[in-house]
């Protein structure tokens, strides 16, 4: 992230880096192609300034500008019309040429794509209209053994560079992808999976239960669980402690239930639960079990505050046609448990499994 909140900083530091690889090498290649045509003594001077300033004075007013984004493709665009001079300055030496403008143009598609390739190239054709004035071509030069070697550096170094840089880039984004996808999947305020994210793995364990084979193995039971009166809690002690209950619910289930159990926040007051492979009495024991842990917790903040829950349980039924006739029976069993008297768990089936005073399976 950018902590100056500055749109293309992350560009601009990409940019120094290659721009003083890519302007080094390229001093090599250029003085290799000039030195046999002698240019003028301010030629080697614009020619170390463009090699060794002109990456740090380009940094720098990238920087400084309000927008670096903007002011990176004007620094790119110069570089472009740089290297249409400095082709026309060797004459047109066919591999300095060459390299020059391919690397360029591999340069320009990799930040901006193919429009950018596009300005670029008209960036370079007035690089070399003001060099053809500067510069009148008196001669046809071939390429010598030493400019093809002055050429190498830049020709296999550069794109490695370039190649890493990308490279980098699509990692991070990968991982920022992976890390949105993740916080769109979990609530904010328990850490637990959200309603959507929960109810894609409630589809996912259905559709695994629907191939068992029905060999009698018990497939599992899903649990909505819903706190008492959480109306009255905020209403009494405030938003706030209301916010604490809901996080000690959800740390409650992370802690108390197995790794393969699957818990979210259904909405509200409401939590799912799905307990693979338990029977019905195991899933109803597990149940019980947290309800009344839960019952006896204390908060530091409001001593006096108990909290109770209600919760459904319905197990896997082979007659389900999808997995939302699996969480009506858990709601209905939820239901019940809550207008029988709450604080308890109600196995669908309309039958009281557990409740606060009688404990029995
Ligand atoms: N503090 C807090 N309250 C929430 C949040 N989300 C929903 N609520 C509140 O949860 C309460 C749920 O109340 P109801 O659905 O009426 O249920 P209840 O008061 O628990 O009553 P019963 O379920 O019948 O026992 C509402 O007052 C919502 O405003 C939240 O993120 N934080």
């Amino acid at each position: 992230m950018q902590k100056t909140g500055k749109k293309g900083l992350t560009l601009a530091r990409r940019l120094y880096v290659s721009r003083i690889l890519g302007l080094t090498l390229g001093l090599l290649l250029v003085s290799a192609a000039l030195y046999p045509l002698d240019p003028a003594p301010w030629v080697w001077g614009f020619m170390l300034f463009n090699g060794l300033l002109w990456p740090h004075l380009s940094y720098w007013w990238a920087r400084r500008s309000a927008v670096p984004y903007h002011a990176e493709h004007r620094n790119l665009l110069i570089d472009a019309s740089l290297g249409g001079f400095w082709v026309v300055a060797m004459q047109f030496n066919p591999l300095p040429t060459a390299v020059t403008l391919a690397m360029m143009a591999m340069n320009n598609v990799a930040i901006g794509g193919l429009r950018f390739l596009l300005v670029g190239v008209i960036a370079q054709v007035a690089g070399i209209a003001v060099g053809t004035v500067i510069f009148p071509l008196t001669s046809v030069p071939m390429t010598s053994p030493a400019q093809i070697y002055a050429c190498l550096p830049l020709l296999c170094l550069y794109p490695m560079a370039l190649g890493w840089i990308c490279f980098r880039q699509a990692y991070t984004l990968g991982r920022q992808k992976r890390e949105l996808l993740a916080l769109s999947r979990t609530d904010s305020l328990t850490g637990l999976l959200n309603h959507g994210a929960w109810k894609d793995r409630l589809n996912e364990e259905f559709q695994r239960c629907v191939r068992q084979p029905a060999d009698g193995t018990p497939c599992g039971a899903i649990a909505l669980i819903d706190i008492d009166h959480f109306k009255i809690i905020n209403d009494t002690y405030g938003h706030g402690a209301g916010d604490i209950v809901l996080r000690q619910l959800g740390k409650l289930l992370r802690q108390n239930l197995r790794s393969a159990d699957i818990v979210g926040r259904y909405g509200g007051d409401e939590f799912g639960v799905i307990l693979p492979d338990l029977t019905q009495h195991n899933a109803v024991q597990a149940m019980d079990g947290l309800r009344e842990r839960f019952a006896t917790l204390s908060y530091e903040r409001d001593p006096a505050l108990k909290v109770s829950l209600s919760i459904g349980v319905a197990v896997f039924n082979p007659a389900y046609a999808d997995a939302t006739l699996w969480l009506d029976d858990a709601d209905q069993a939820l239901y019940e448990a809550k207008t029988s008297g709450r604080n308890r768990v109600i196995c669908h089936r309309h039958r009281p499994v557990l409740e606060a005073s009688t404990v029995s399976v």
